[in-house]
């Protein structure tokens, strides 16, 4: 794509901020961002500090999204990584850039192999509680016994839960005892990429010969490759390849294989012939040693009722329980308040608006779909069946049966005692359109995040 970089990114940020309709995040958080590449559909994103990566990331990255698709019409992913500018330093955060790992860095196809291993990723690090203690004994036990104990190993779980850390544990661990092993970990979007560039350049058979000559391979967020054909294609005879020479796979989802779906069948059951082992959340006393465990790997002192504080307010996900301390410290240096329940709830209700997500009942869904088709809500239940109001109705069903909880008889009942098989129909048509369609995809996302915001 040749593309000038500052003038597409001067066109996001223009669009940026007038969406926002507030200079202060807009010039606090957006401004200092910059476009530093743009390679097939993914976009660099540099930032100045990780405190500004991790709002970023956490509040605008659909917004950025929908901006560079509406821009390139295509989808973009995007990837934000902190700056070593100089034009970026003195912020007193540059010590925490360190713990980024840099995955995604996606030049065109390298045949060097990637070590790309984070230091801080190792079984000492890692906090064991009743929620990981079964995925962390086999990731052990695999790291032990490459190719001996289990092969592949699986490891799925949430967003944020530790399967990046355990492989890198596992690679680590690995390394420490046999120094002279290949270990590659790679995310399978970077895989996925990569293939495209070695087909683009040329070097199929370089790409063949990389990830089929190495001893462990360490492959997270498989999920990514479901539904690409080419990338599923060459995965299975980079399996093979390994799994005959009996060397170790190790692969992470955020879900079980049987549930990945457009997964080939010839995957998934290799996927299943290891062993397949899941992390669940976080207990509230395992939330609060791993943040012990992190503020003193950083040396962070943060007074005990501020730990529990943020145990208490973050759940789900460790990513966002580390980047909670970390930003009420970082908020503390650069203001000068010391660090207390009042300064933690000031910074956490400013980063965390609601962590209850809303409950959405269906009258919300009709009067929404409503608005945006100029229909009433009457309408959804009537018998009449145009072919707008057929579409609407379908549209609406959809999101019914997306965000909320209710039975799909119950629902049927709300359209004006339609059937259940009404609504199921409704709802695979409109799944399998939005596949198709990057339109109505589109406006699926933007009734969607309208449902959620209001
Ligand atoms: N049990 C743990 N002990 C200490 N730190 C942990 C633990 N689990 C997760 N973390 C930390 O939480 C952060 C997120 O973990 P990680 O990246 O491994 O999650 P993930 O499950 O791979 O998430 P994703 O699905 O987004 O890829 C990392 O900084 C990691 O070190």
């Amino acid at each position: 794509m040749s593309i000038d970089l500052s003038s597409l990114w001067c066109q996001v940020l223009k669009i940026l901020s007038s969406e926002l309709n507030n200079d202060m995040s807009f010039n606090t958080m957006l401004k200092p961002a910059k476009l530093v590449s743009l390679d097939q559909n993914i976009a660099t994103v540099e930032v100045p500090n990780i405190f500004l990566k991790q709002v970023i990331e956490k509040r605008y990255i659909n917004l950025l999204k929908d901006i560079l698709r509406s821009i390139l019409k295509q989808d973009i992913s995007i990837f934000f990584k902190v700056g070593d500018d100089a034009n970026f330093s003195g912020t007193g955060l540059e010590s925490y850039s360190s713990q980024i790992l840099d995955r995604y860095d996606s030049k065109s196809f390298s045949e060097e192999p990637i070590s790309s291993l984070n230091q801080k990723y190792t079984f000492d690090t890692f906090v064991v509680g009743n929620s990981n203690r079964f995925a962390h004994a086999a990731s052990l036990a695999v790291a032990q016994s490459p190719a001996r104990a289990y092969n592949p190993f699986f490891i799925y779980g949430g967003v944020g839960l530790g399967k990046t850390h355990l492989m890198h544990a596992i690679g680590h661990y690995i390394l420490s005892q046999k120094p002279n092993y290949k270990v590659v970990y790679i995310s399978s979007e970077r895989f996925t990429n990569e293939l495209i560039n070695s087909i683009k350049d040329d070097k199929n058979v370089e790409f063949r010969n990389k990830y089929r000559t190495i001893d462990v391979l360490l492959i997270d967020d498989i999920q990514f490759i479901a539904g690409k054909e080419r990338t599923q294609e060459e995965f299975f005879h980079t399996f093979n390849a390994l799994h005959e020479a009996n060397k170790q796979l190790v692969i992470s989802s955020d879900r079980p294989p049987k549930e990945i779906p457009t997964l080939e069948e010839r995957l998934r059951s290799r996927f299943e012939w290891g062993l397949i082992t899941d992390i669940q959340p976080p207990d509230f006393e395992t939330r609060i040693a791993i943040l012990l465990k992190k503020a003193s790997m950083e040396n962070l002192t943060v007074p005990n009722d501020v730990i529990n504080f943020i145990a208490t307010k973050i759940e789900t996900n460790i990513r966002e329980l580390e980047g909670a301390l970390i930003r009420i410290v970082a908020y503390s240096s650069l203001t000068n308040c010391p660090i207390d329940i009042n300064l933690a709830e000031h910074v956490l209700k400013d980063i965390l608006p609601d962590q209850k997500p809303k409950k959405i009942t269906i009258s919300d869904i009709l009067q929404e779909v409503g608005r945006h088709f100029s229909l009433k809500v009457d309408d959804f239940k009537a018998k009449k069946r145009t072919k707008d109001l057929a579409f609407a109705r379908q549209v609406a069903m959809y999101l019914c049966s997306e965000l909320t909880d209710l039975s799909l008889p119950k629902i049927g009942e709300e359209f004006g005692g339609r059937d259940h098989t009404t609504v199921i129909h409704a709802r695979d048509k409109i799944a399998q359109d939005m596949a198709k369609d990057p339109q109505l995809s589109m406006l699926i996302d933007s009734l969607k995040k309208k449902l959620v915001q209001s």
